[in-house]
């Protein structure tokens, strides 16, 4: 998927020093910090004296003390290894880097976080504190106490944290070397806060990712490849975080160790790139809440980085393919969970899955921390599977153990020290992972097999010219039909001009022959003799003394003895051409067959001239002639050879020519192919930030258009209410006003005003609709009360007409009183009803001033009429109020209906105390008489 995809992240860069890592050795050191020193006995170390503690009341846990970059103080002696990799892109020593392997510790950094309010309100203390920077004290106990590579209070950033406990880590990965960064400690200690952060603060997570950019922007000459890969261990099931179908994924081991099949892997280009992905693993990741954490991680999860580099360079082979590969694993484990975790159910069930692979790790960094090849429960859990590697091989390894200092939860830390002083004692290597890239040795393979093949062939077919053409065409069917059409016409050319030469050689041979016939003919008499000495000579039968004579000065060899003596230089030059060395090679071109023919016919005048000389018989010069034929015929032949060897040589060098200008072109192909390849995962990798961007883009433009709407929405509700008030305010000149209001086609308004019009419209309308509604609502509660105050007044005309009836029963009363005692009273003493004075009424019944004349029922009436009068303006009122819009004025109206049917209660109610109080008055009057009844 991701293989090929080699992301070009380097940028230009001011700072060359930016890629210069000093990786310094966490080896332990020599000796107990300063601070310690002076507790343990001389000569003694902190690992000899920790199992003295229970003694000791200062002694500390830890074997080890101060570690590693950072911890350079000039009283704490430790080994640094230090390698500049500064120039490891240009001049990397492959097979001498490799090698460096560094034994140190597991990093261990402990982490305090600050009491939570909850534990604060519990009434929680500290139970365990920072002593200095890198001892954990107990404030129960003092006499125990926990060293470690360093102690971060509550006060300390994640940032902080990072640079001591992360950093060594991460620029180790991006220079080859495996790296494991983990929080471990209970729940709620403040793992998650340091793995991933807030907001606010962030977490070793995106540190270390921003780091990582940063050193690829800083190393120009490099080039990287990231790959990302995010899984949780959730009940003992591993599930893809970046992959939301990837559930329930197995592990598999291969000669690299275990592997997790089908994990999908995210090439990532930017910081940004590589946070999204792991901020949409979290929305995958199991959390729960607790009593302890209300979001609680009910799963380890192991964000991975693959890192993979290799020199920037033109010529692929320049590097050997030299490739280094690292990963990089930041692990957020799941806190122990206490018995005190009030779980039930499924959180109980994931807090046993996750204290049983804690529990796991624990056995296994104890095991590890023994040093003794005893057996390491690797299997026993998921996590300590996947950590195999980190924990037991060729890495660096960071732990960082989280606390609460929290009094409530002392045992729980104490059991966390305990696993991180163990986990102290482990040792493991930091080795380079560098390796020589498969495909490029096999390319490079394939190309000296190549090579040595044709080598093999040139060889095999260096001396059969004929052949050797058509294996030229046949080895050279790769170059372009230019190049063959023109290698063809040079070799034709060649050709043409061998055939030249030997037709030259030809008429010179014929020449050569007719003179030697001429001189034949002359010394044809010896013929026979010489013919029978030939033959002796020739089977090797007597030999005259002449012969013998020759045999002295001549070689050993029959046929030599013969032959003249620069002949045989020739023939030595010959053999030792066939040794094929250049320098001869120029000799033969000097040595043309024509000189040889020259050498030869000279010989021959001197045989003669030598023969008469010597007095050589007939018989003899015929035989000599004959070896100056045969010599002849041989010096054409091997004349012949040497022309051919010379062209063959030529066409050897031609074809190697051609052969280097061959593996060249190939060379150039294949970089021309590795360059396509890589840009085309570079596409693929762009593509893939693109279609990111686009998404972003998209979503932004989605937000915008919502926020525009919203906008447009509320600039058109303020419109509408500024529309509204004018409305209300000018209701009177409103008519007035319609025409040029909703003549929206007389405005001539551009499209968008003219949307925003109607909007503004609209929401006007709705606005008009809820006032309308809220009118009616209003209107029909007045009518309500209207048809109470109705009620209300049939009521009171009710009791008005009881009133009458019993006026009526009074009066007749009262005039057949008068009628029987003959004392009419006065008719002008009647007393006057007001409408509110009930006392005035009552004392005047008292006082006994009741006047029957001018009585209550004609004010009664009046009160009536007056009723009748407010409930006719009531109703006035409620219509005027249908008519025009409603606001406030309700309450006044009801209060008004209110007081007047107040009014009306009191008047009947002073007028039934009056007439009860006059009929009592009349009863009393009846019985002091004793007459009525
Ligand atoms: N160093 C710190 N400073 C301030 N607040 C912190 C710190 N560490 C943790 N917290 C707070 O404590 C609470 C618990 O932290 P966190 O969720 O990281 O714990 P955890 O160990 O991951 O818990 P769990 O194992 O249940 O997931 C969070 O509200 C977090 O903000």
């Amino acid at each position: 998927m991701a293989s090929a995809a080699w992301s070009s992240l380097s940028s230009v860069c001011s700072n060359a020093n930016a890629g210069i890592h000093t990786i310094r050795s966490n080896s332990r050191i020599q000796g107990p910090s300063t601070e310690l020193q002076s507790l343990l006995p001389e000569g003694e170390d902190a690992a000899t004296s920790a199992s003295a503690d229970t003694c000791n009341p200062n002694a500390v846990h830890s074997p080890f003390l101060k570690f590693g970059a950072g911890q350079t103080s000039d009283k704490t002696p430790h080994i640094n290894v230090q390698h500049e990799l500064s120039s490891m892109s240009d001049s990397y020593q492959l097979s001498g880097l490799a090698a460096q392997q560094m034994k140190e510790n597991i990093r261990v950094t402990v982490r305090f976080r600050p009491l939570s309010s909850k534990e604060v309100q519990k009434g929680d203390g500290v139970a365990w504190y920072a002593d200095g920077e890198t001892i954990v004290r107990s404030e129960i106990n003092p006499s125990t106490a926990y060293a470690f590579d360093k102690v971060f209070g509550p006060a300390t950033t994640t940032r902080g944290v990072y640079d001591v406990a992360a950093m060594n880590v991460v620029r180790g990965a991006m220079d080859g070397i495996n790296g494991t960064v983990f929080a471990y400690g209970v729940t709620s200690s403040g793992k998650t806060y340091t793995m991933h952060g807030d907001p606010v603060s962030p977490g070793i997570i995106p540190l270390a990712v921003k780091e990582i950019f940063q050193i690829i922007r800083d190393t120009p000459k490099r080039e990287y490849l990231l790959r990302v890969s995010y899984l949780e261990i959730y009940n003992e099931v591993i599930n893809d975080l970046l992959n939301p179908t990837g559930r329930n994924l197995r592990i598999r081991e291969d000669v690299q160790g275990p592997y997790v099949e089908g994990i999908k892997e995210e090439v990532v280009l930017s910081p940004v790139h590589a946070l999204s992905l792991i901020a949409a693993g979290e929305e995958l990741r199991h959390v729960g809440s607790t009593n302890y954490n209300l979001l609680s991680s009910r799963s380890h999860t192991v964000f991975t980085l693959k890192i993979e580099s290799t020199p920037r360079t033109l010529d692929p082979y320049a590097s050997m393919g030299e490739r280094i590969i690292s990963q990089l694993h930041l692990i957020d484990l799941a806190g122990s969970e206490s018995s005190k975790t009030e779980a039930t159910g499924e959180r109980r069930r994931e807090g046993s899955y996750i204290n049983k692979s804690l529990l796991t790790l624990g056995t296994v960094i104890g095991k590890l921390s023994e040093g003794r090849a005893s057996h390491v429960p690797y299997r026993d859990s998921k996590l300590t599977r996947l950590l195999q590697p980190s924990l037991c091989g060729y890495g660096r390894v960071s732990l960082i153990c989280t606390l609460t200092p929290a009094s409530s939860n002392m045992e729980e830390t104490h059991n966390t020290l305990k696993f991180a002083q163990r986990a102290k004692r482990v040792t493991v290597q930091a080795t380079f992972n560098q390796r020589i890239d498969e495909r490029f040795l096999i390319r490079k393979y394939q190309r000296d097999i190549l090579n040595l093949r044709q080598e093999l062939d040139w060889l095999k077919r260096g001396m059969q010219v004929q052949s050797n053409m058509s294996s030229i065409h046949a080895e050279n069917s790769s170059p372009s039909p230019q190049e063959v059409t023109k290698r063809d016409a040079i070799l034709i050319a060649r050709l043409e001009e061998e055939e030249k030469t030997n037709r030259a050689l030809a008429e010179r041979i014929q020449r050569l022959t007719k003179l030697i016939l001429a001189l034949s003919k002359s010394n044809s008499k010896s013929h026979n003799s010489c013919m029978l000495h030939m033959r002796r000579h020739s089977f090797g039968g007597v030999k005259g003394e002449a012969v013998n004579s020759i045999d002295a000065t001549s070689s050993k060899n029959d046929w030599d003895y013969s032959m003249p003596k620069e002949y045989s230089t020739i023939q030595a030059k010959n053999d030792d051409l066939k040794l094929g060395s250049t320098s001869q090679m120029d000799y033969l071109n000097v040595t043309k067959p024509e000189r040889v023919l020259s050498i030869c016919s000279s010989s021959m005048n001197s045989s003669r001239d030598t023969g008469s000389d010597v007095g050589y018989s007939d018989s003899e010069t015929y035989c000599s002639k004959q070896s100056c034929d045969f010599v002849m015929d041989s010096c054409t032949m091997h004349g012949e050879m040497l022309l051919k060897a010379v062209e063959i040589e030529s066409l050897k060098q031609d074809r190697m020519h051609l052969q280097e200008e061959n593996a060249s072109l190939r060379t150039q192909t294949d970089k021309l192919l590795e360059e396509a390849s890589y840009a085309k995962d570079l596409a693929s990798a762009a593509a893939v930030e693109l279609r990111n961007l686009a998404e972003e883009v998209r979503k932004l433009s989605l937000k915008n258009s919502d926020l525009e709407s919203k906008l447009s929405f509320l600039q058109n509700e303020a419109s509408t209410r500024r529309h509204y008030d004018m409305f209300r305010s000018e209701s009177s000149t409103e008519e007035n006003c319609d025409g040029d209001i909703y003549d929206i086609e007389s405005w001539h308004l551009e499209p968008a005003d003219l949307m925003r019009e109607i909007y503004a419209r609209r929401s006007r309308e709705r606005c008009l609709q809820a006032a309308l509604a809220e009118k009616e609502e209003i209107e029909s509660k007045l009518l309500q009360k209207l048809e109470e105050g109705r009620r209300r007044e049939a009521n009171l005309e009710n009791d008005l007409a009881g009133i009458y009836a019993q006026l009526d029963i009074i009066r007749k009363e009262k005039g057949s009183i008068e009628r029987l005692t003959g004392n009419p009273s006065s008719s002008e003493n009647g007393w006057i009803l007001y409408e509110n004075d009930g006392q005035e009424i009552e004392s005047s019944l008292l006082n006994g001033n009741f006047k029957e004349d001018r009585f209550d029922v004609d004010k009664l009436e009046d009160n009536l009429k007056h009723q009748k009068k407010s409930i006719m303006k009531l109703q006035a009122i409620v219509s005027r109020l249908r008519r025009t819009g409603l606001e406030g004025p309700e309450l006044f109206f009801l209060e008004e209906i209110q007081k007047m049917h107040m009014e009306a209660l009191t008047n009947l109610f002073q007028a039934k105390v009056c007439l009860k109080g006059k009929h009592n008055s009349d009863d009393d009057y009846q019985q002091s008489d004793g007459e009525y009844y």
